[in-house]
């Protein structure tokens, strides 16, 4: 089995004129979206240069001495923003604690937005390196651009579930995105089996739009078990969805289980560049039409964006292995 590859060409605007490109496409989603929730897309209309500098970000941000990374470490941030050392988080309970260092950054909310006042979860100020305020600039220009589209991406998933193009417009107002720039190690020489870069987890926003760099490394578990390695495809993007999708399609399409282990790159560190894209902190989660057999009860109950996330958050930090 192996991770389909859309073709966005034509399909990136709106409207009626570029329907027929959309409705295949949107067909592509459809049967990734029943398989295992992964697919590449290329001609997504993102600028390379764009993409090729958020990897000179990530790598400048890492090399930063220790000590101007611990002065933006997560620990100091009340919106979860900022650097993570190895080993912080266990994405895979039963697993090893990771062997990645990250960083988190996303919109900048200003401290007067409503939901920065009432501390939602990952709402307000990132924390930049000031030793490198170009940083900063250019993670907030890939933050723009990926989210245009992935709230393109979410007309074309409406589309796939026969719902009009703008059935998840209204949902976007303040949405919770999270840009995470990662540095994988490489794969310790004394590894065992429990040992992983990011261990097997599913994402649990609404769809991740992740650039990595040529290594590889990303495996995807496809319907029938199997581990299947998302290989580096020049000019493309990994999409995958996140479990918010099988509340919203009550259970039709997936979210599956995926992970990483840095060994193919020669010793070299791997980075990898996940955008999670979440709409709006209130928005709620509810299978959508059609999606429930008649009389019978959703899958999942209705929920809000923040109560899902605030709730997968909780989960895989504190959480070490034995
Ligand atoms: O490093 C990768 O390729 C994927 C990372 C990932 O799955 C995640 O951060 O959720
Ligand atoms: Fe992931």
């Amino acid at each position: 089995m192996s991770i389909p590859v859309i073709d966005l060409a034509g399909a990136l605007r709106p409207g009626d004129a570029h329907h027929a490109r959309s409705a295949e496409v949107a067909e592509q989603i459809r049967s990734a979206g029943e398989a295992a929730g992964f697919f590449y897309i290329v001609n997504h209309g993102l600028d390379a240069a764009l993409i090729a500098r958020q990897f000179d970000a990530a790598k400048a941000l890492f090399d930063l001495p220790e000590t101007d990374k611990e002065a933006i470490s997560l620990a100091h941030s009340r919106a979860a923003r900022g650097h993570e050392r190895i080993g912080a988080q266990t994405l895979d309970a039963n697993a090893r604690p990771d062997v990645k260092e990250s960083f988190y950054c996303g919109i900048e909310y200003p401290p007067d937005h409503p939901y920065v006042q009432r501390g939602y979860y990952s709402y307000g100020a990132n924390q930049w390196p000031a030793q490198r305020p170009w940083i900063a600039a250019q993670s907030l220009a890939y933050t723009g651009a990926m989210c245009a589209l992935a709230q393109r991406l979410m007309q074309l998933l409406a589309l796939s579930l026969g719902l009009p193009e703008s059935h998840f417009d209204h949902i976007h107002a303040s949405p919770m995105v999270t840009l995470r720039m990662i540095r994988y190690p490489a794969h310790p020489a004394d590894a065992d089996e429990r040992t992983f870069g990011a261990g097997a987890h599913t994402d649990w926003g609404a769809i991740t739009l992740l650039a990595q760099d040529a290594w590889g490394g990303l495996e995807v578990q496809m319907p029938d078990g199997t581990w299947t390695a998302a290989t580096p495809l020049e000019g493309s993007l990994v999409i995958n969805l996140g479990d918010m999708i099988p509340r919203w399609t009550n259970g039709r399409y997936h979210s599956n289980p995926h992970r990483v282990r840095n060994t193919r790159s020669g010793g070299a560190p791997r980075y990898a560049i996940p955008f999670f894209y979440t709409p709006d902190y209130m928005a709620r989660i509810e299978a959508v039409p059609g999606s429930v057999p008649d009389g019978a009860a959703p899958l999942h109950p209705p929920c809000t964006v923040g109560e899902h996330l605030q709730e997968m958050y909780r989960k895989t930090y504190g959480v070490q292995a034995a």
